[in-house]
């Protein structure tokens, strides 16, 4: 199939550092690619240059065959790219519904007159938008938590609820950074479980974790960063057995294993 993101040569410093440099791939529908790379290796600055957070400063950026290098994170929005972040950014004071609308919101450009007028193009929308939210909150499995406030959630319901109102925004590329942080086994598992089922879908993934179990069990393909270069990449098995990488995380006690089946 053909190729829904394409990310040439691109590359970033921050002062003297070069904190990705070159870095080059590509990603079909439904296809989950994962990033890794020791601690420092450039990942989230790549995902920040991906998403329109940073500027690159050396490549490019297609999605779809459109150049968005550099495009800012609601227009690639609403061009089919979204994401989650490391670090939550929920509404925590928010409902998980109206969390999860939010997302419908951001990817639409509805008039703003018309909303506040309460014109019936905009009580269409906002019925629309509640009742996707709420196949969405059935679908990661919050539906029964809809009306009860994000704070009140525990952290693994919270990430899911991320996933959920990026999914509001009817993406054709997601990027995850980090999904299954600080989560335990169990909510790992259903995380996992809900990526391979977002994918199956048609969504092309770009997942940056550090569960290794996690990455060799859903990806199809790795790219694998060290110093903000690309030093590898392949299926999870080719790259957990490649020596650059198994030089690259000497040290680390995150290192790739090839023992883990990959089921994609
Ligand atoms: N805004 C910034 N200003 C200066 N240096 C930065 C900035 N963001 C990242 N860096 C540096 O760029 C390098 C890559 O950082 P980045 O956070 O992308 O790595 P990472 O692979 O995501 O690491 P981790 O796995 O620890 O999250 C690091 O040396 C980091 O200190």
């Amino acid at each position: 199939m053909s190729t829904l993101l394409s990310v040439e040569n691109i590359g970033i410093s921050f002062g003297g550092l070069r904190a990705v440099h070159d870095v080059s791939f590509s990603l079909r529908p439904g296809e989950i690619l994962s990033v890794i790379g020791p601690n420092g290796a450039g990942k989230t600055t790549l995902f920040n240059m991906i998403s329109g957070v940073y500027q690159p400063e050396q490549g490019r950026v297609r999605l779809a065959d459109e150049d968005v290098t550099g495009m800012r994170p609601d227009l690639l929005a609403r061009r089919g790219l979204s994401r989650t972040f490391q670090n939550l950014q929920i509404f925590q004071n928010m409902s998980v519904l109206d969390n999860a609308i939010a997302g419908y919101h951001l990817s639409e450009r509805g008039s703003l007159l018309a909303d506040l007028l309460h014109l019936p193009a905009s009580r269409q929308r906002a019925r629309n938008a509640r009742q996707g939210a709420l196949r969405l909150l059935d679908r990661v499995g919050l539906e029964r938590a809809a009306e009860t406030e994000a704070a009140n959630l525990s952290y693994g319901r919270l990430k899911r609820l991320e996933i959920a109102r990026a999914l509001a925004m009817r993406p054709k590329v997601l990027l995850l950074d980090e999904p299954a942080a600080g989560c335990n086994a169990v909510e790992t598992e259903e995380i996992d479980r809900m990526i391979v089922e977002v994918a199956a879908e048609g969504v092309a993934i770009l997942l940056v974790e550090h569960d290794m179990k996690m990455v060799m069990r859903i990806s199809n393909h790795i790219v694998v960063l060290d110093h903000g270069q690309k030093i590898a990449e392949g299926d999870p098995a080719t790259v957990s057995r490649d020596p650059r990488v198994i030089a690259a995380y000497l040290g680390t006690d995150a290192a790739p294993t090839p023992e883990e089946p990959a089921h994609a």
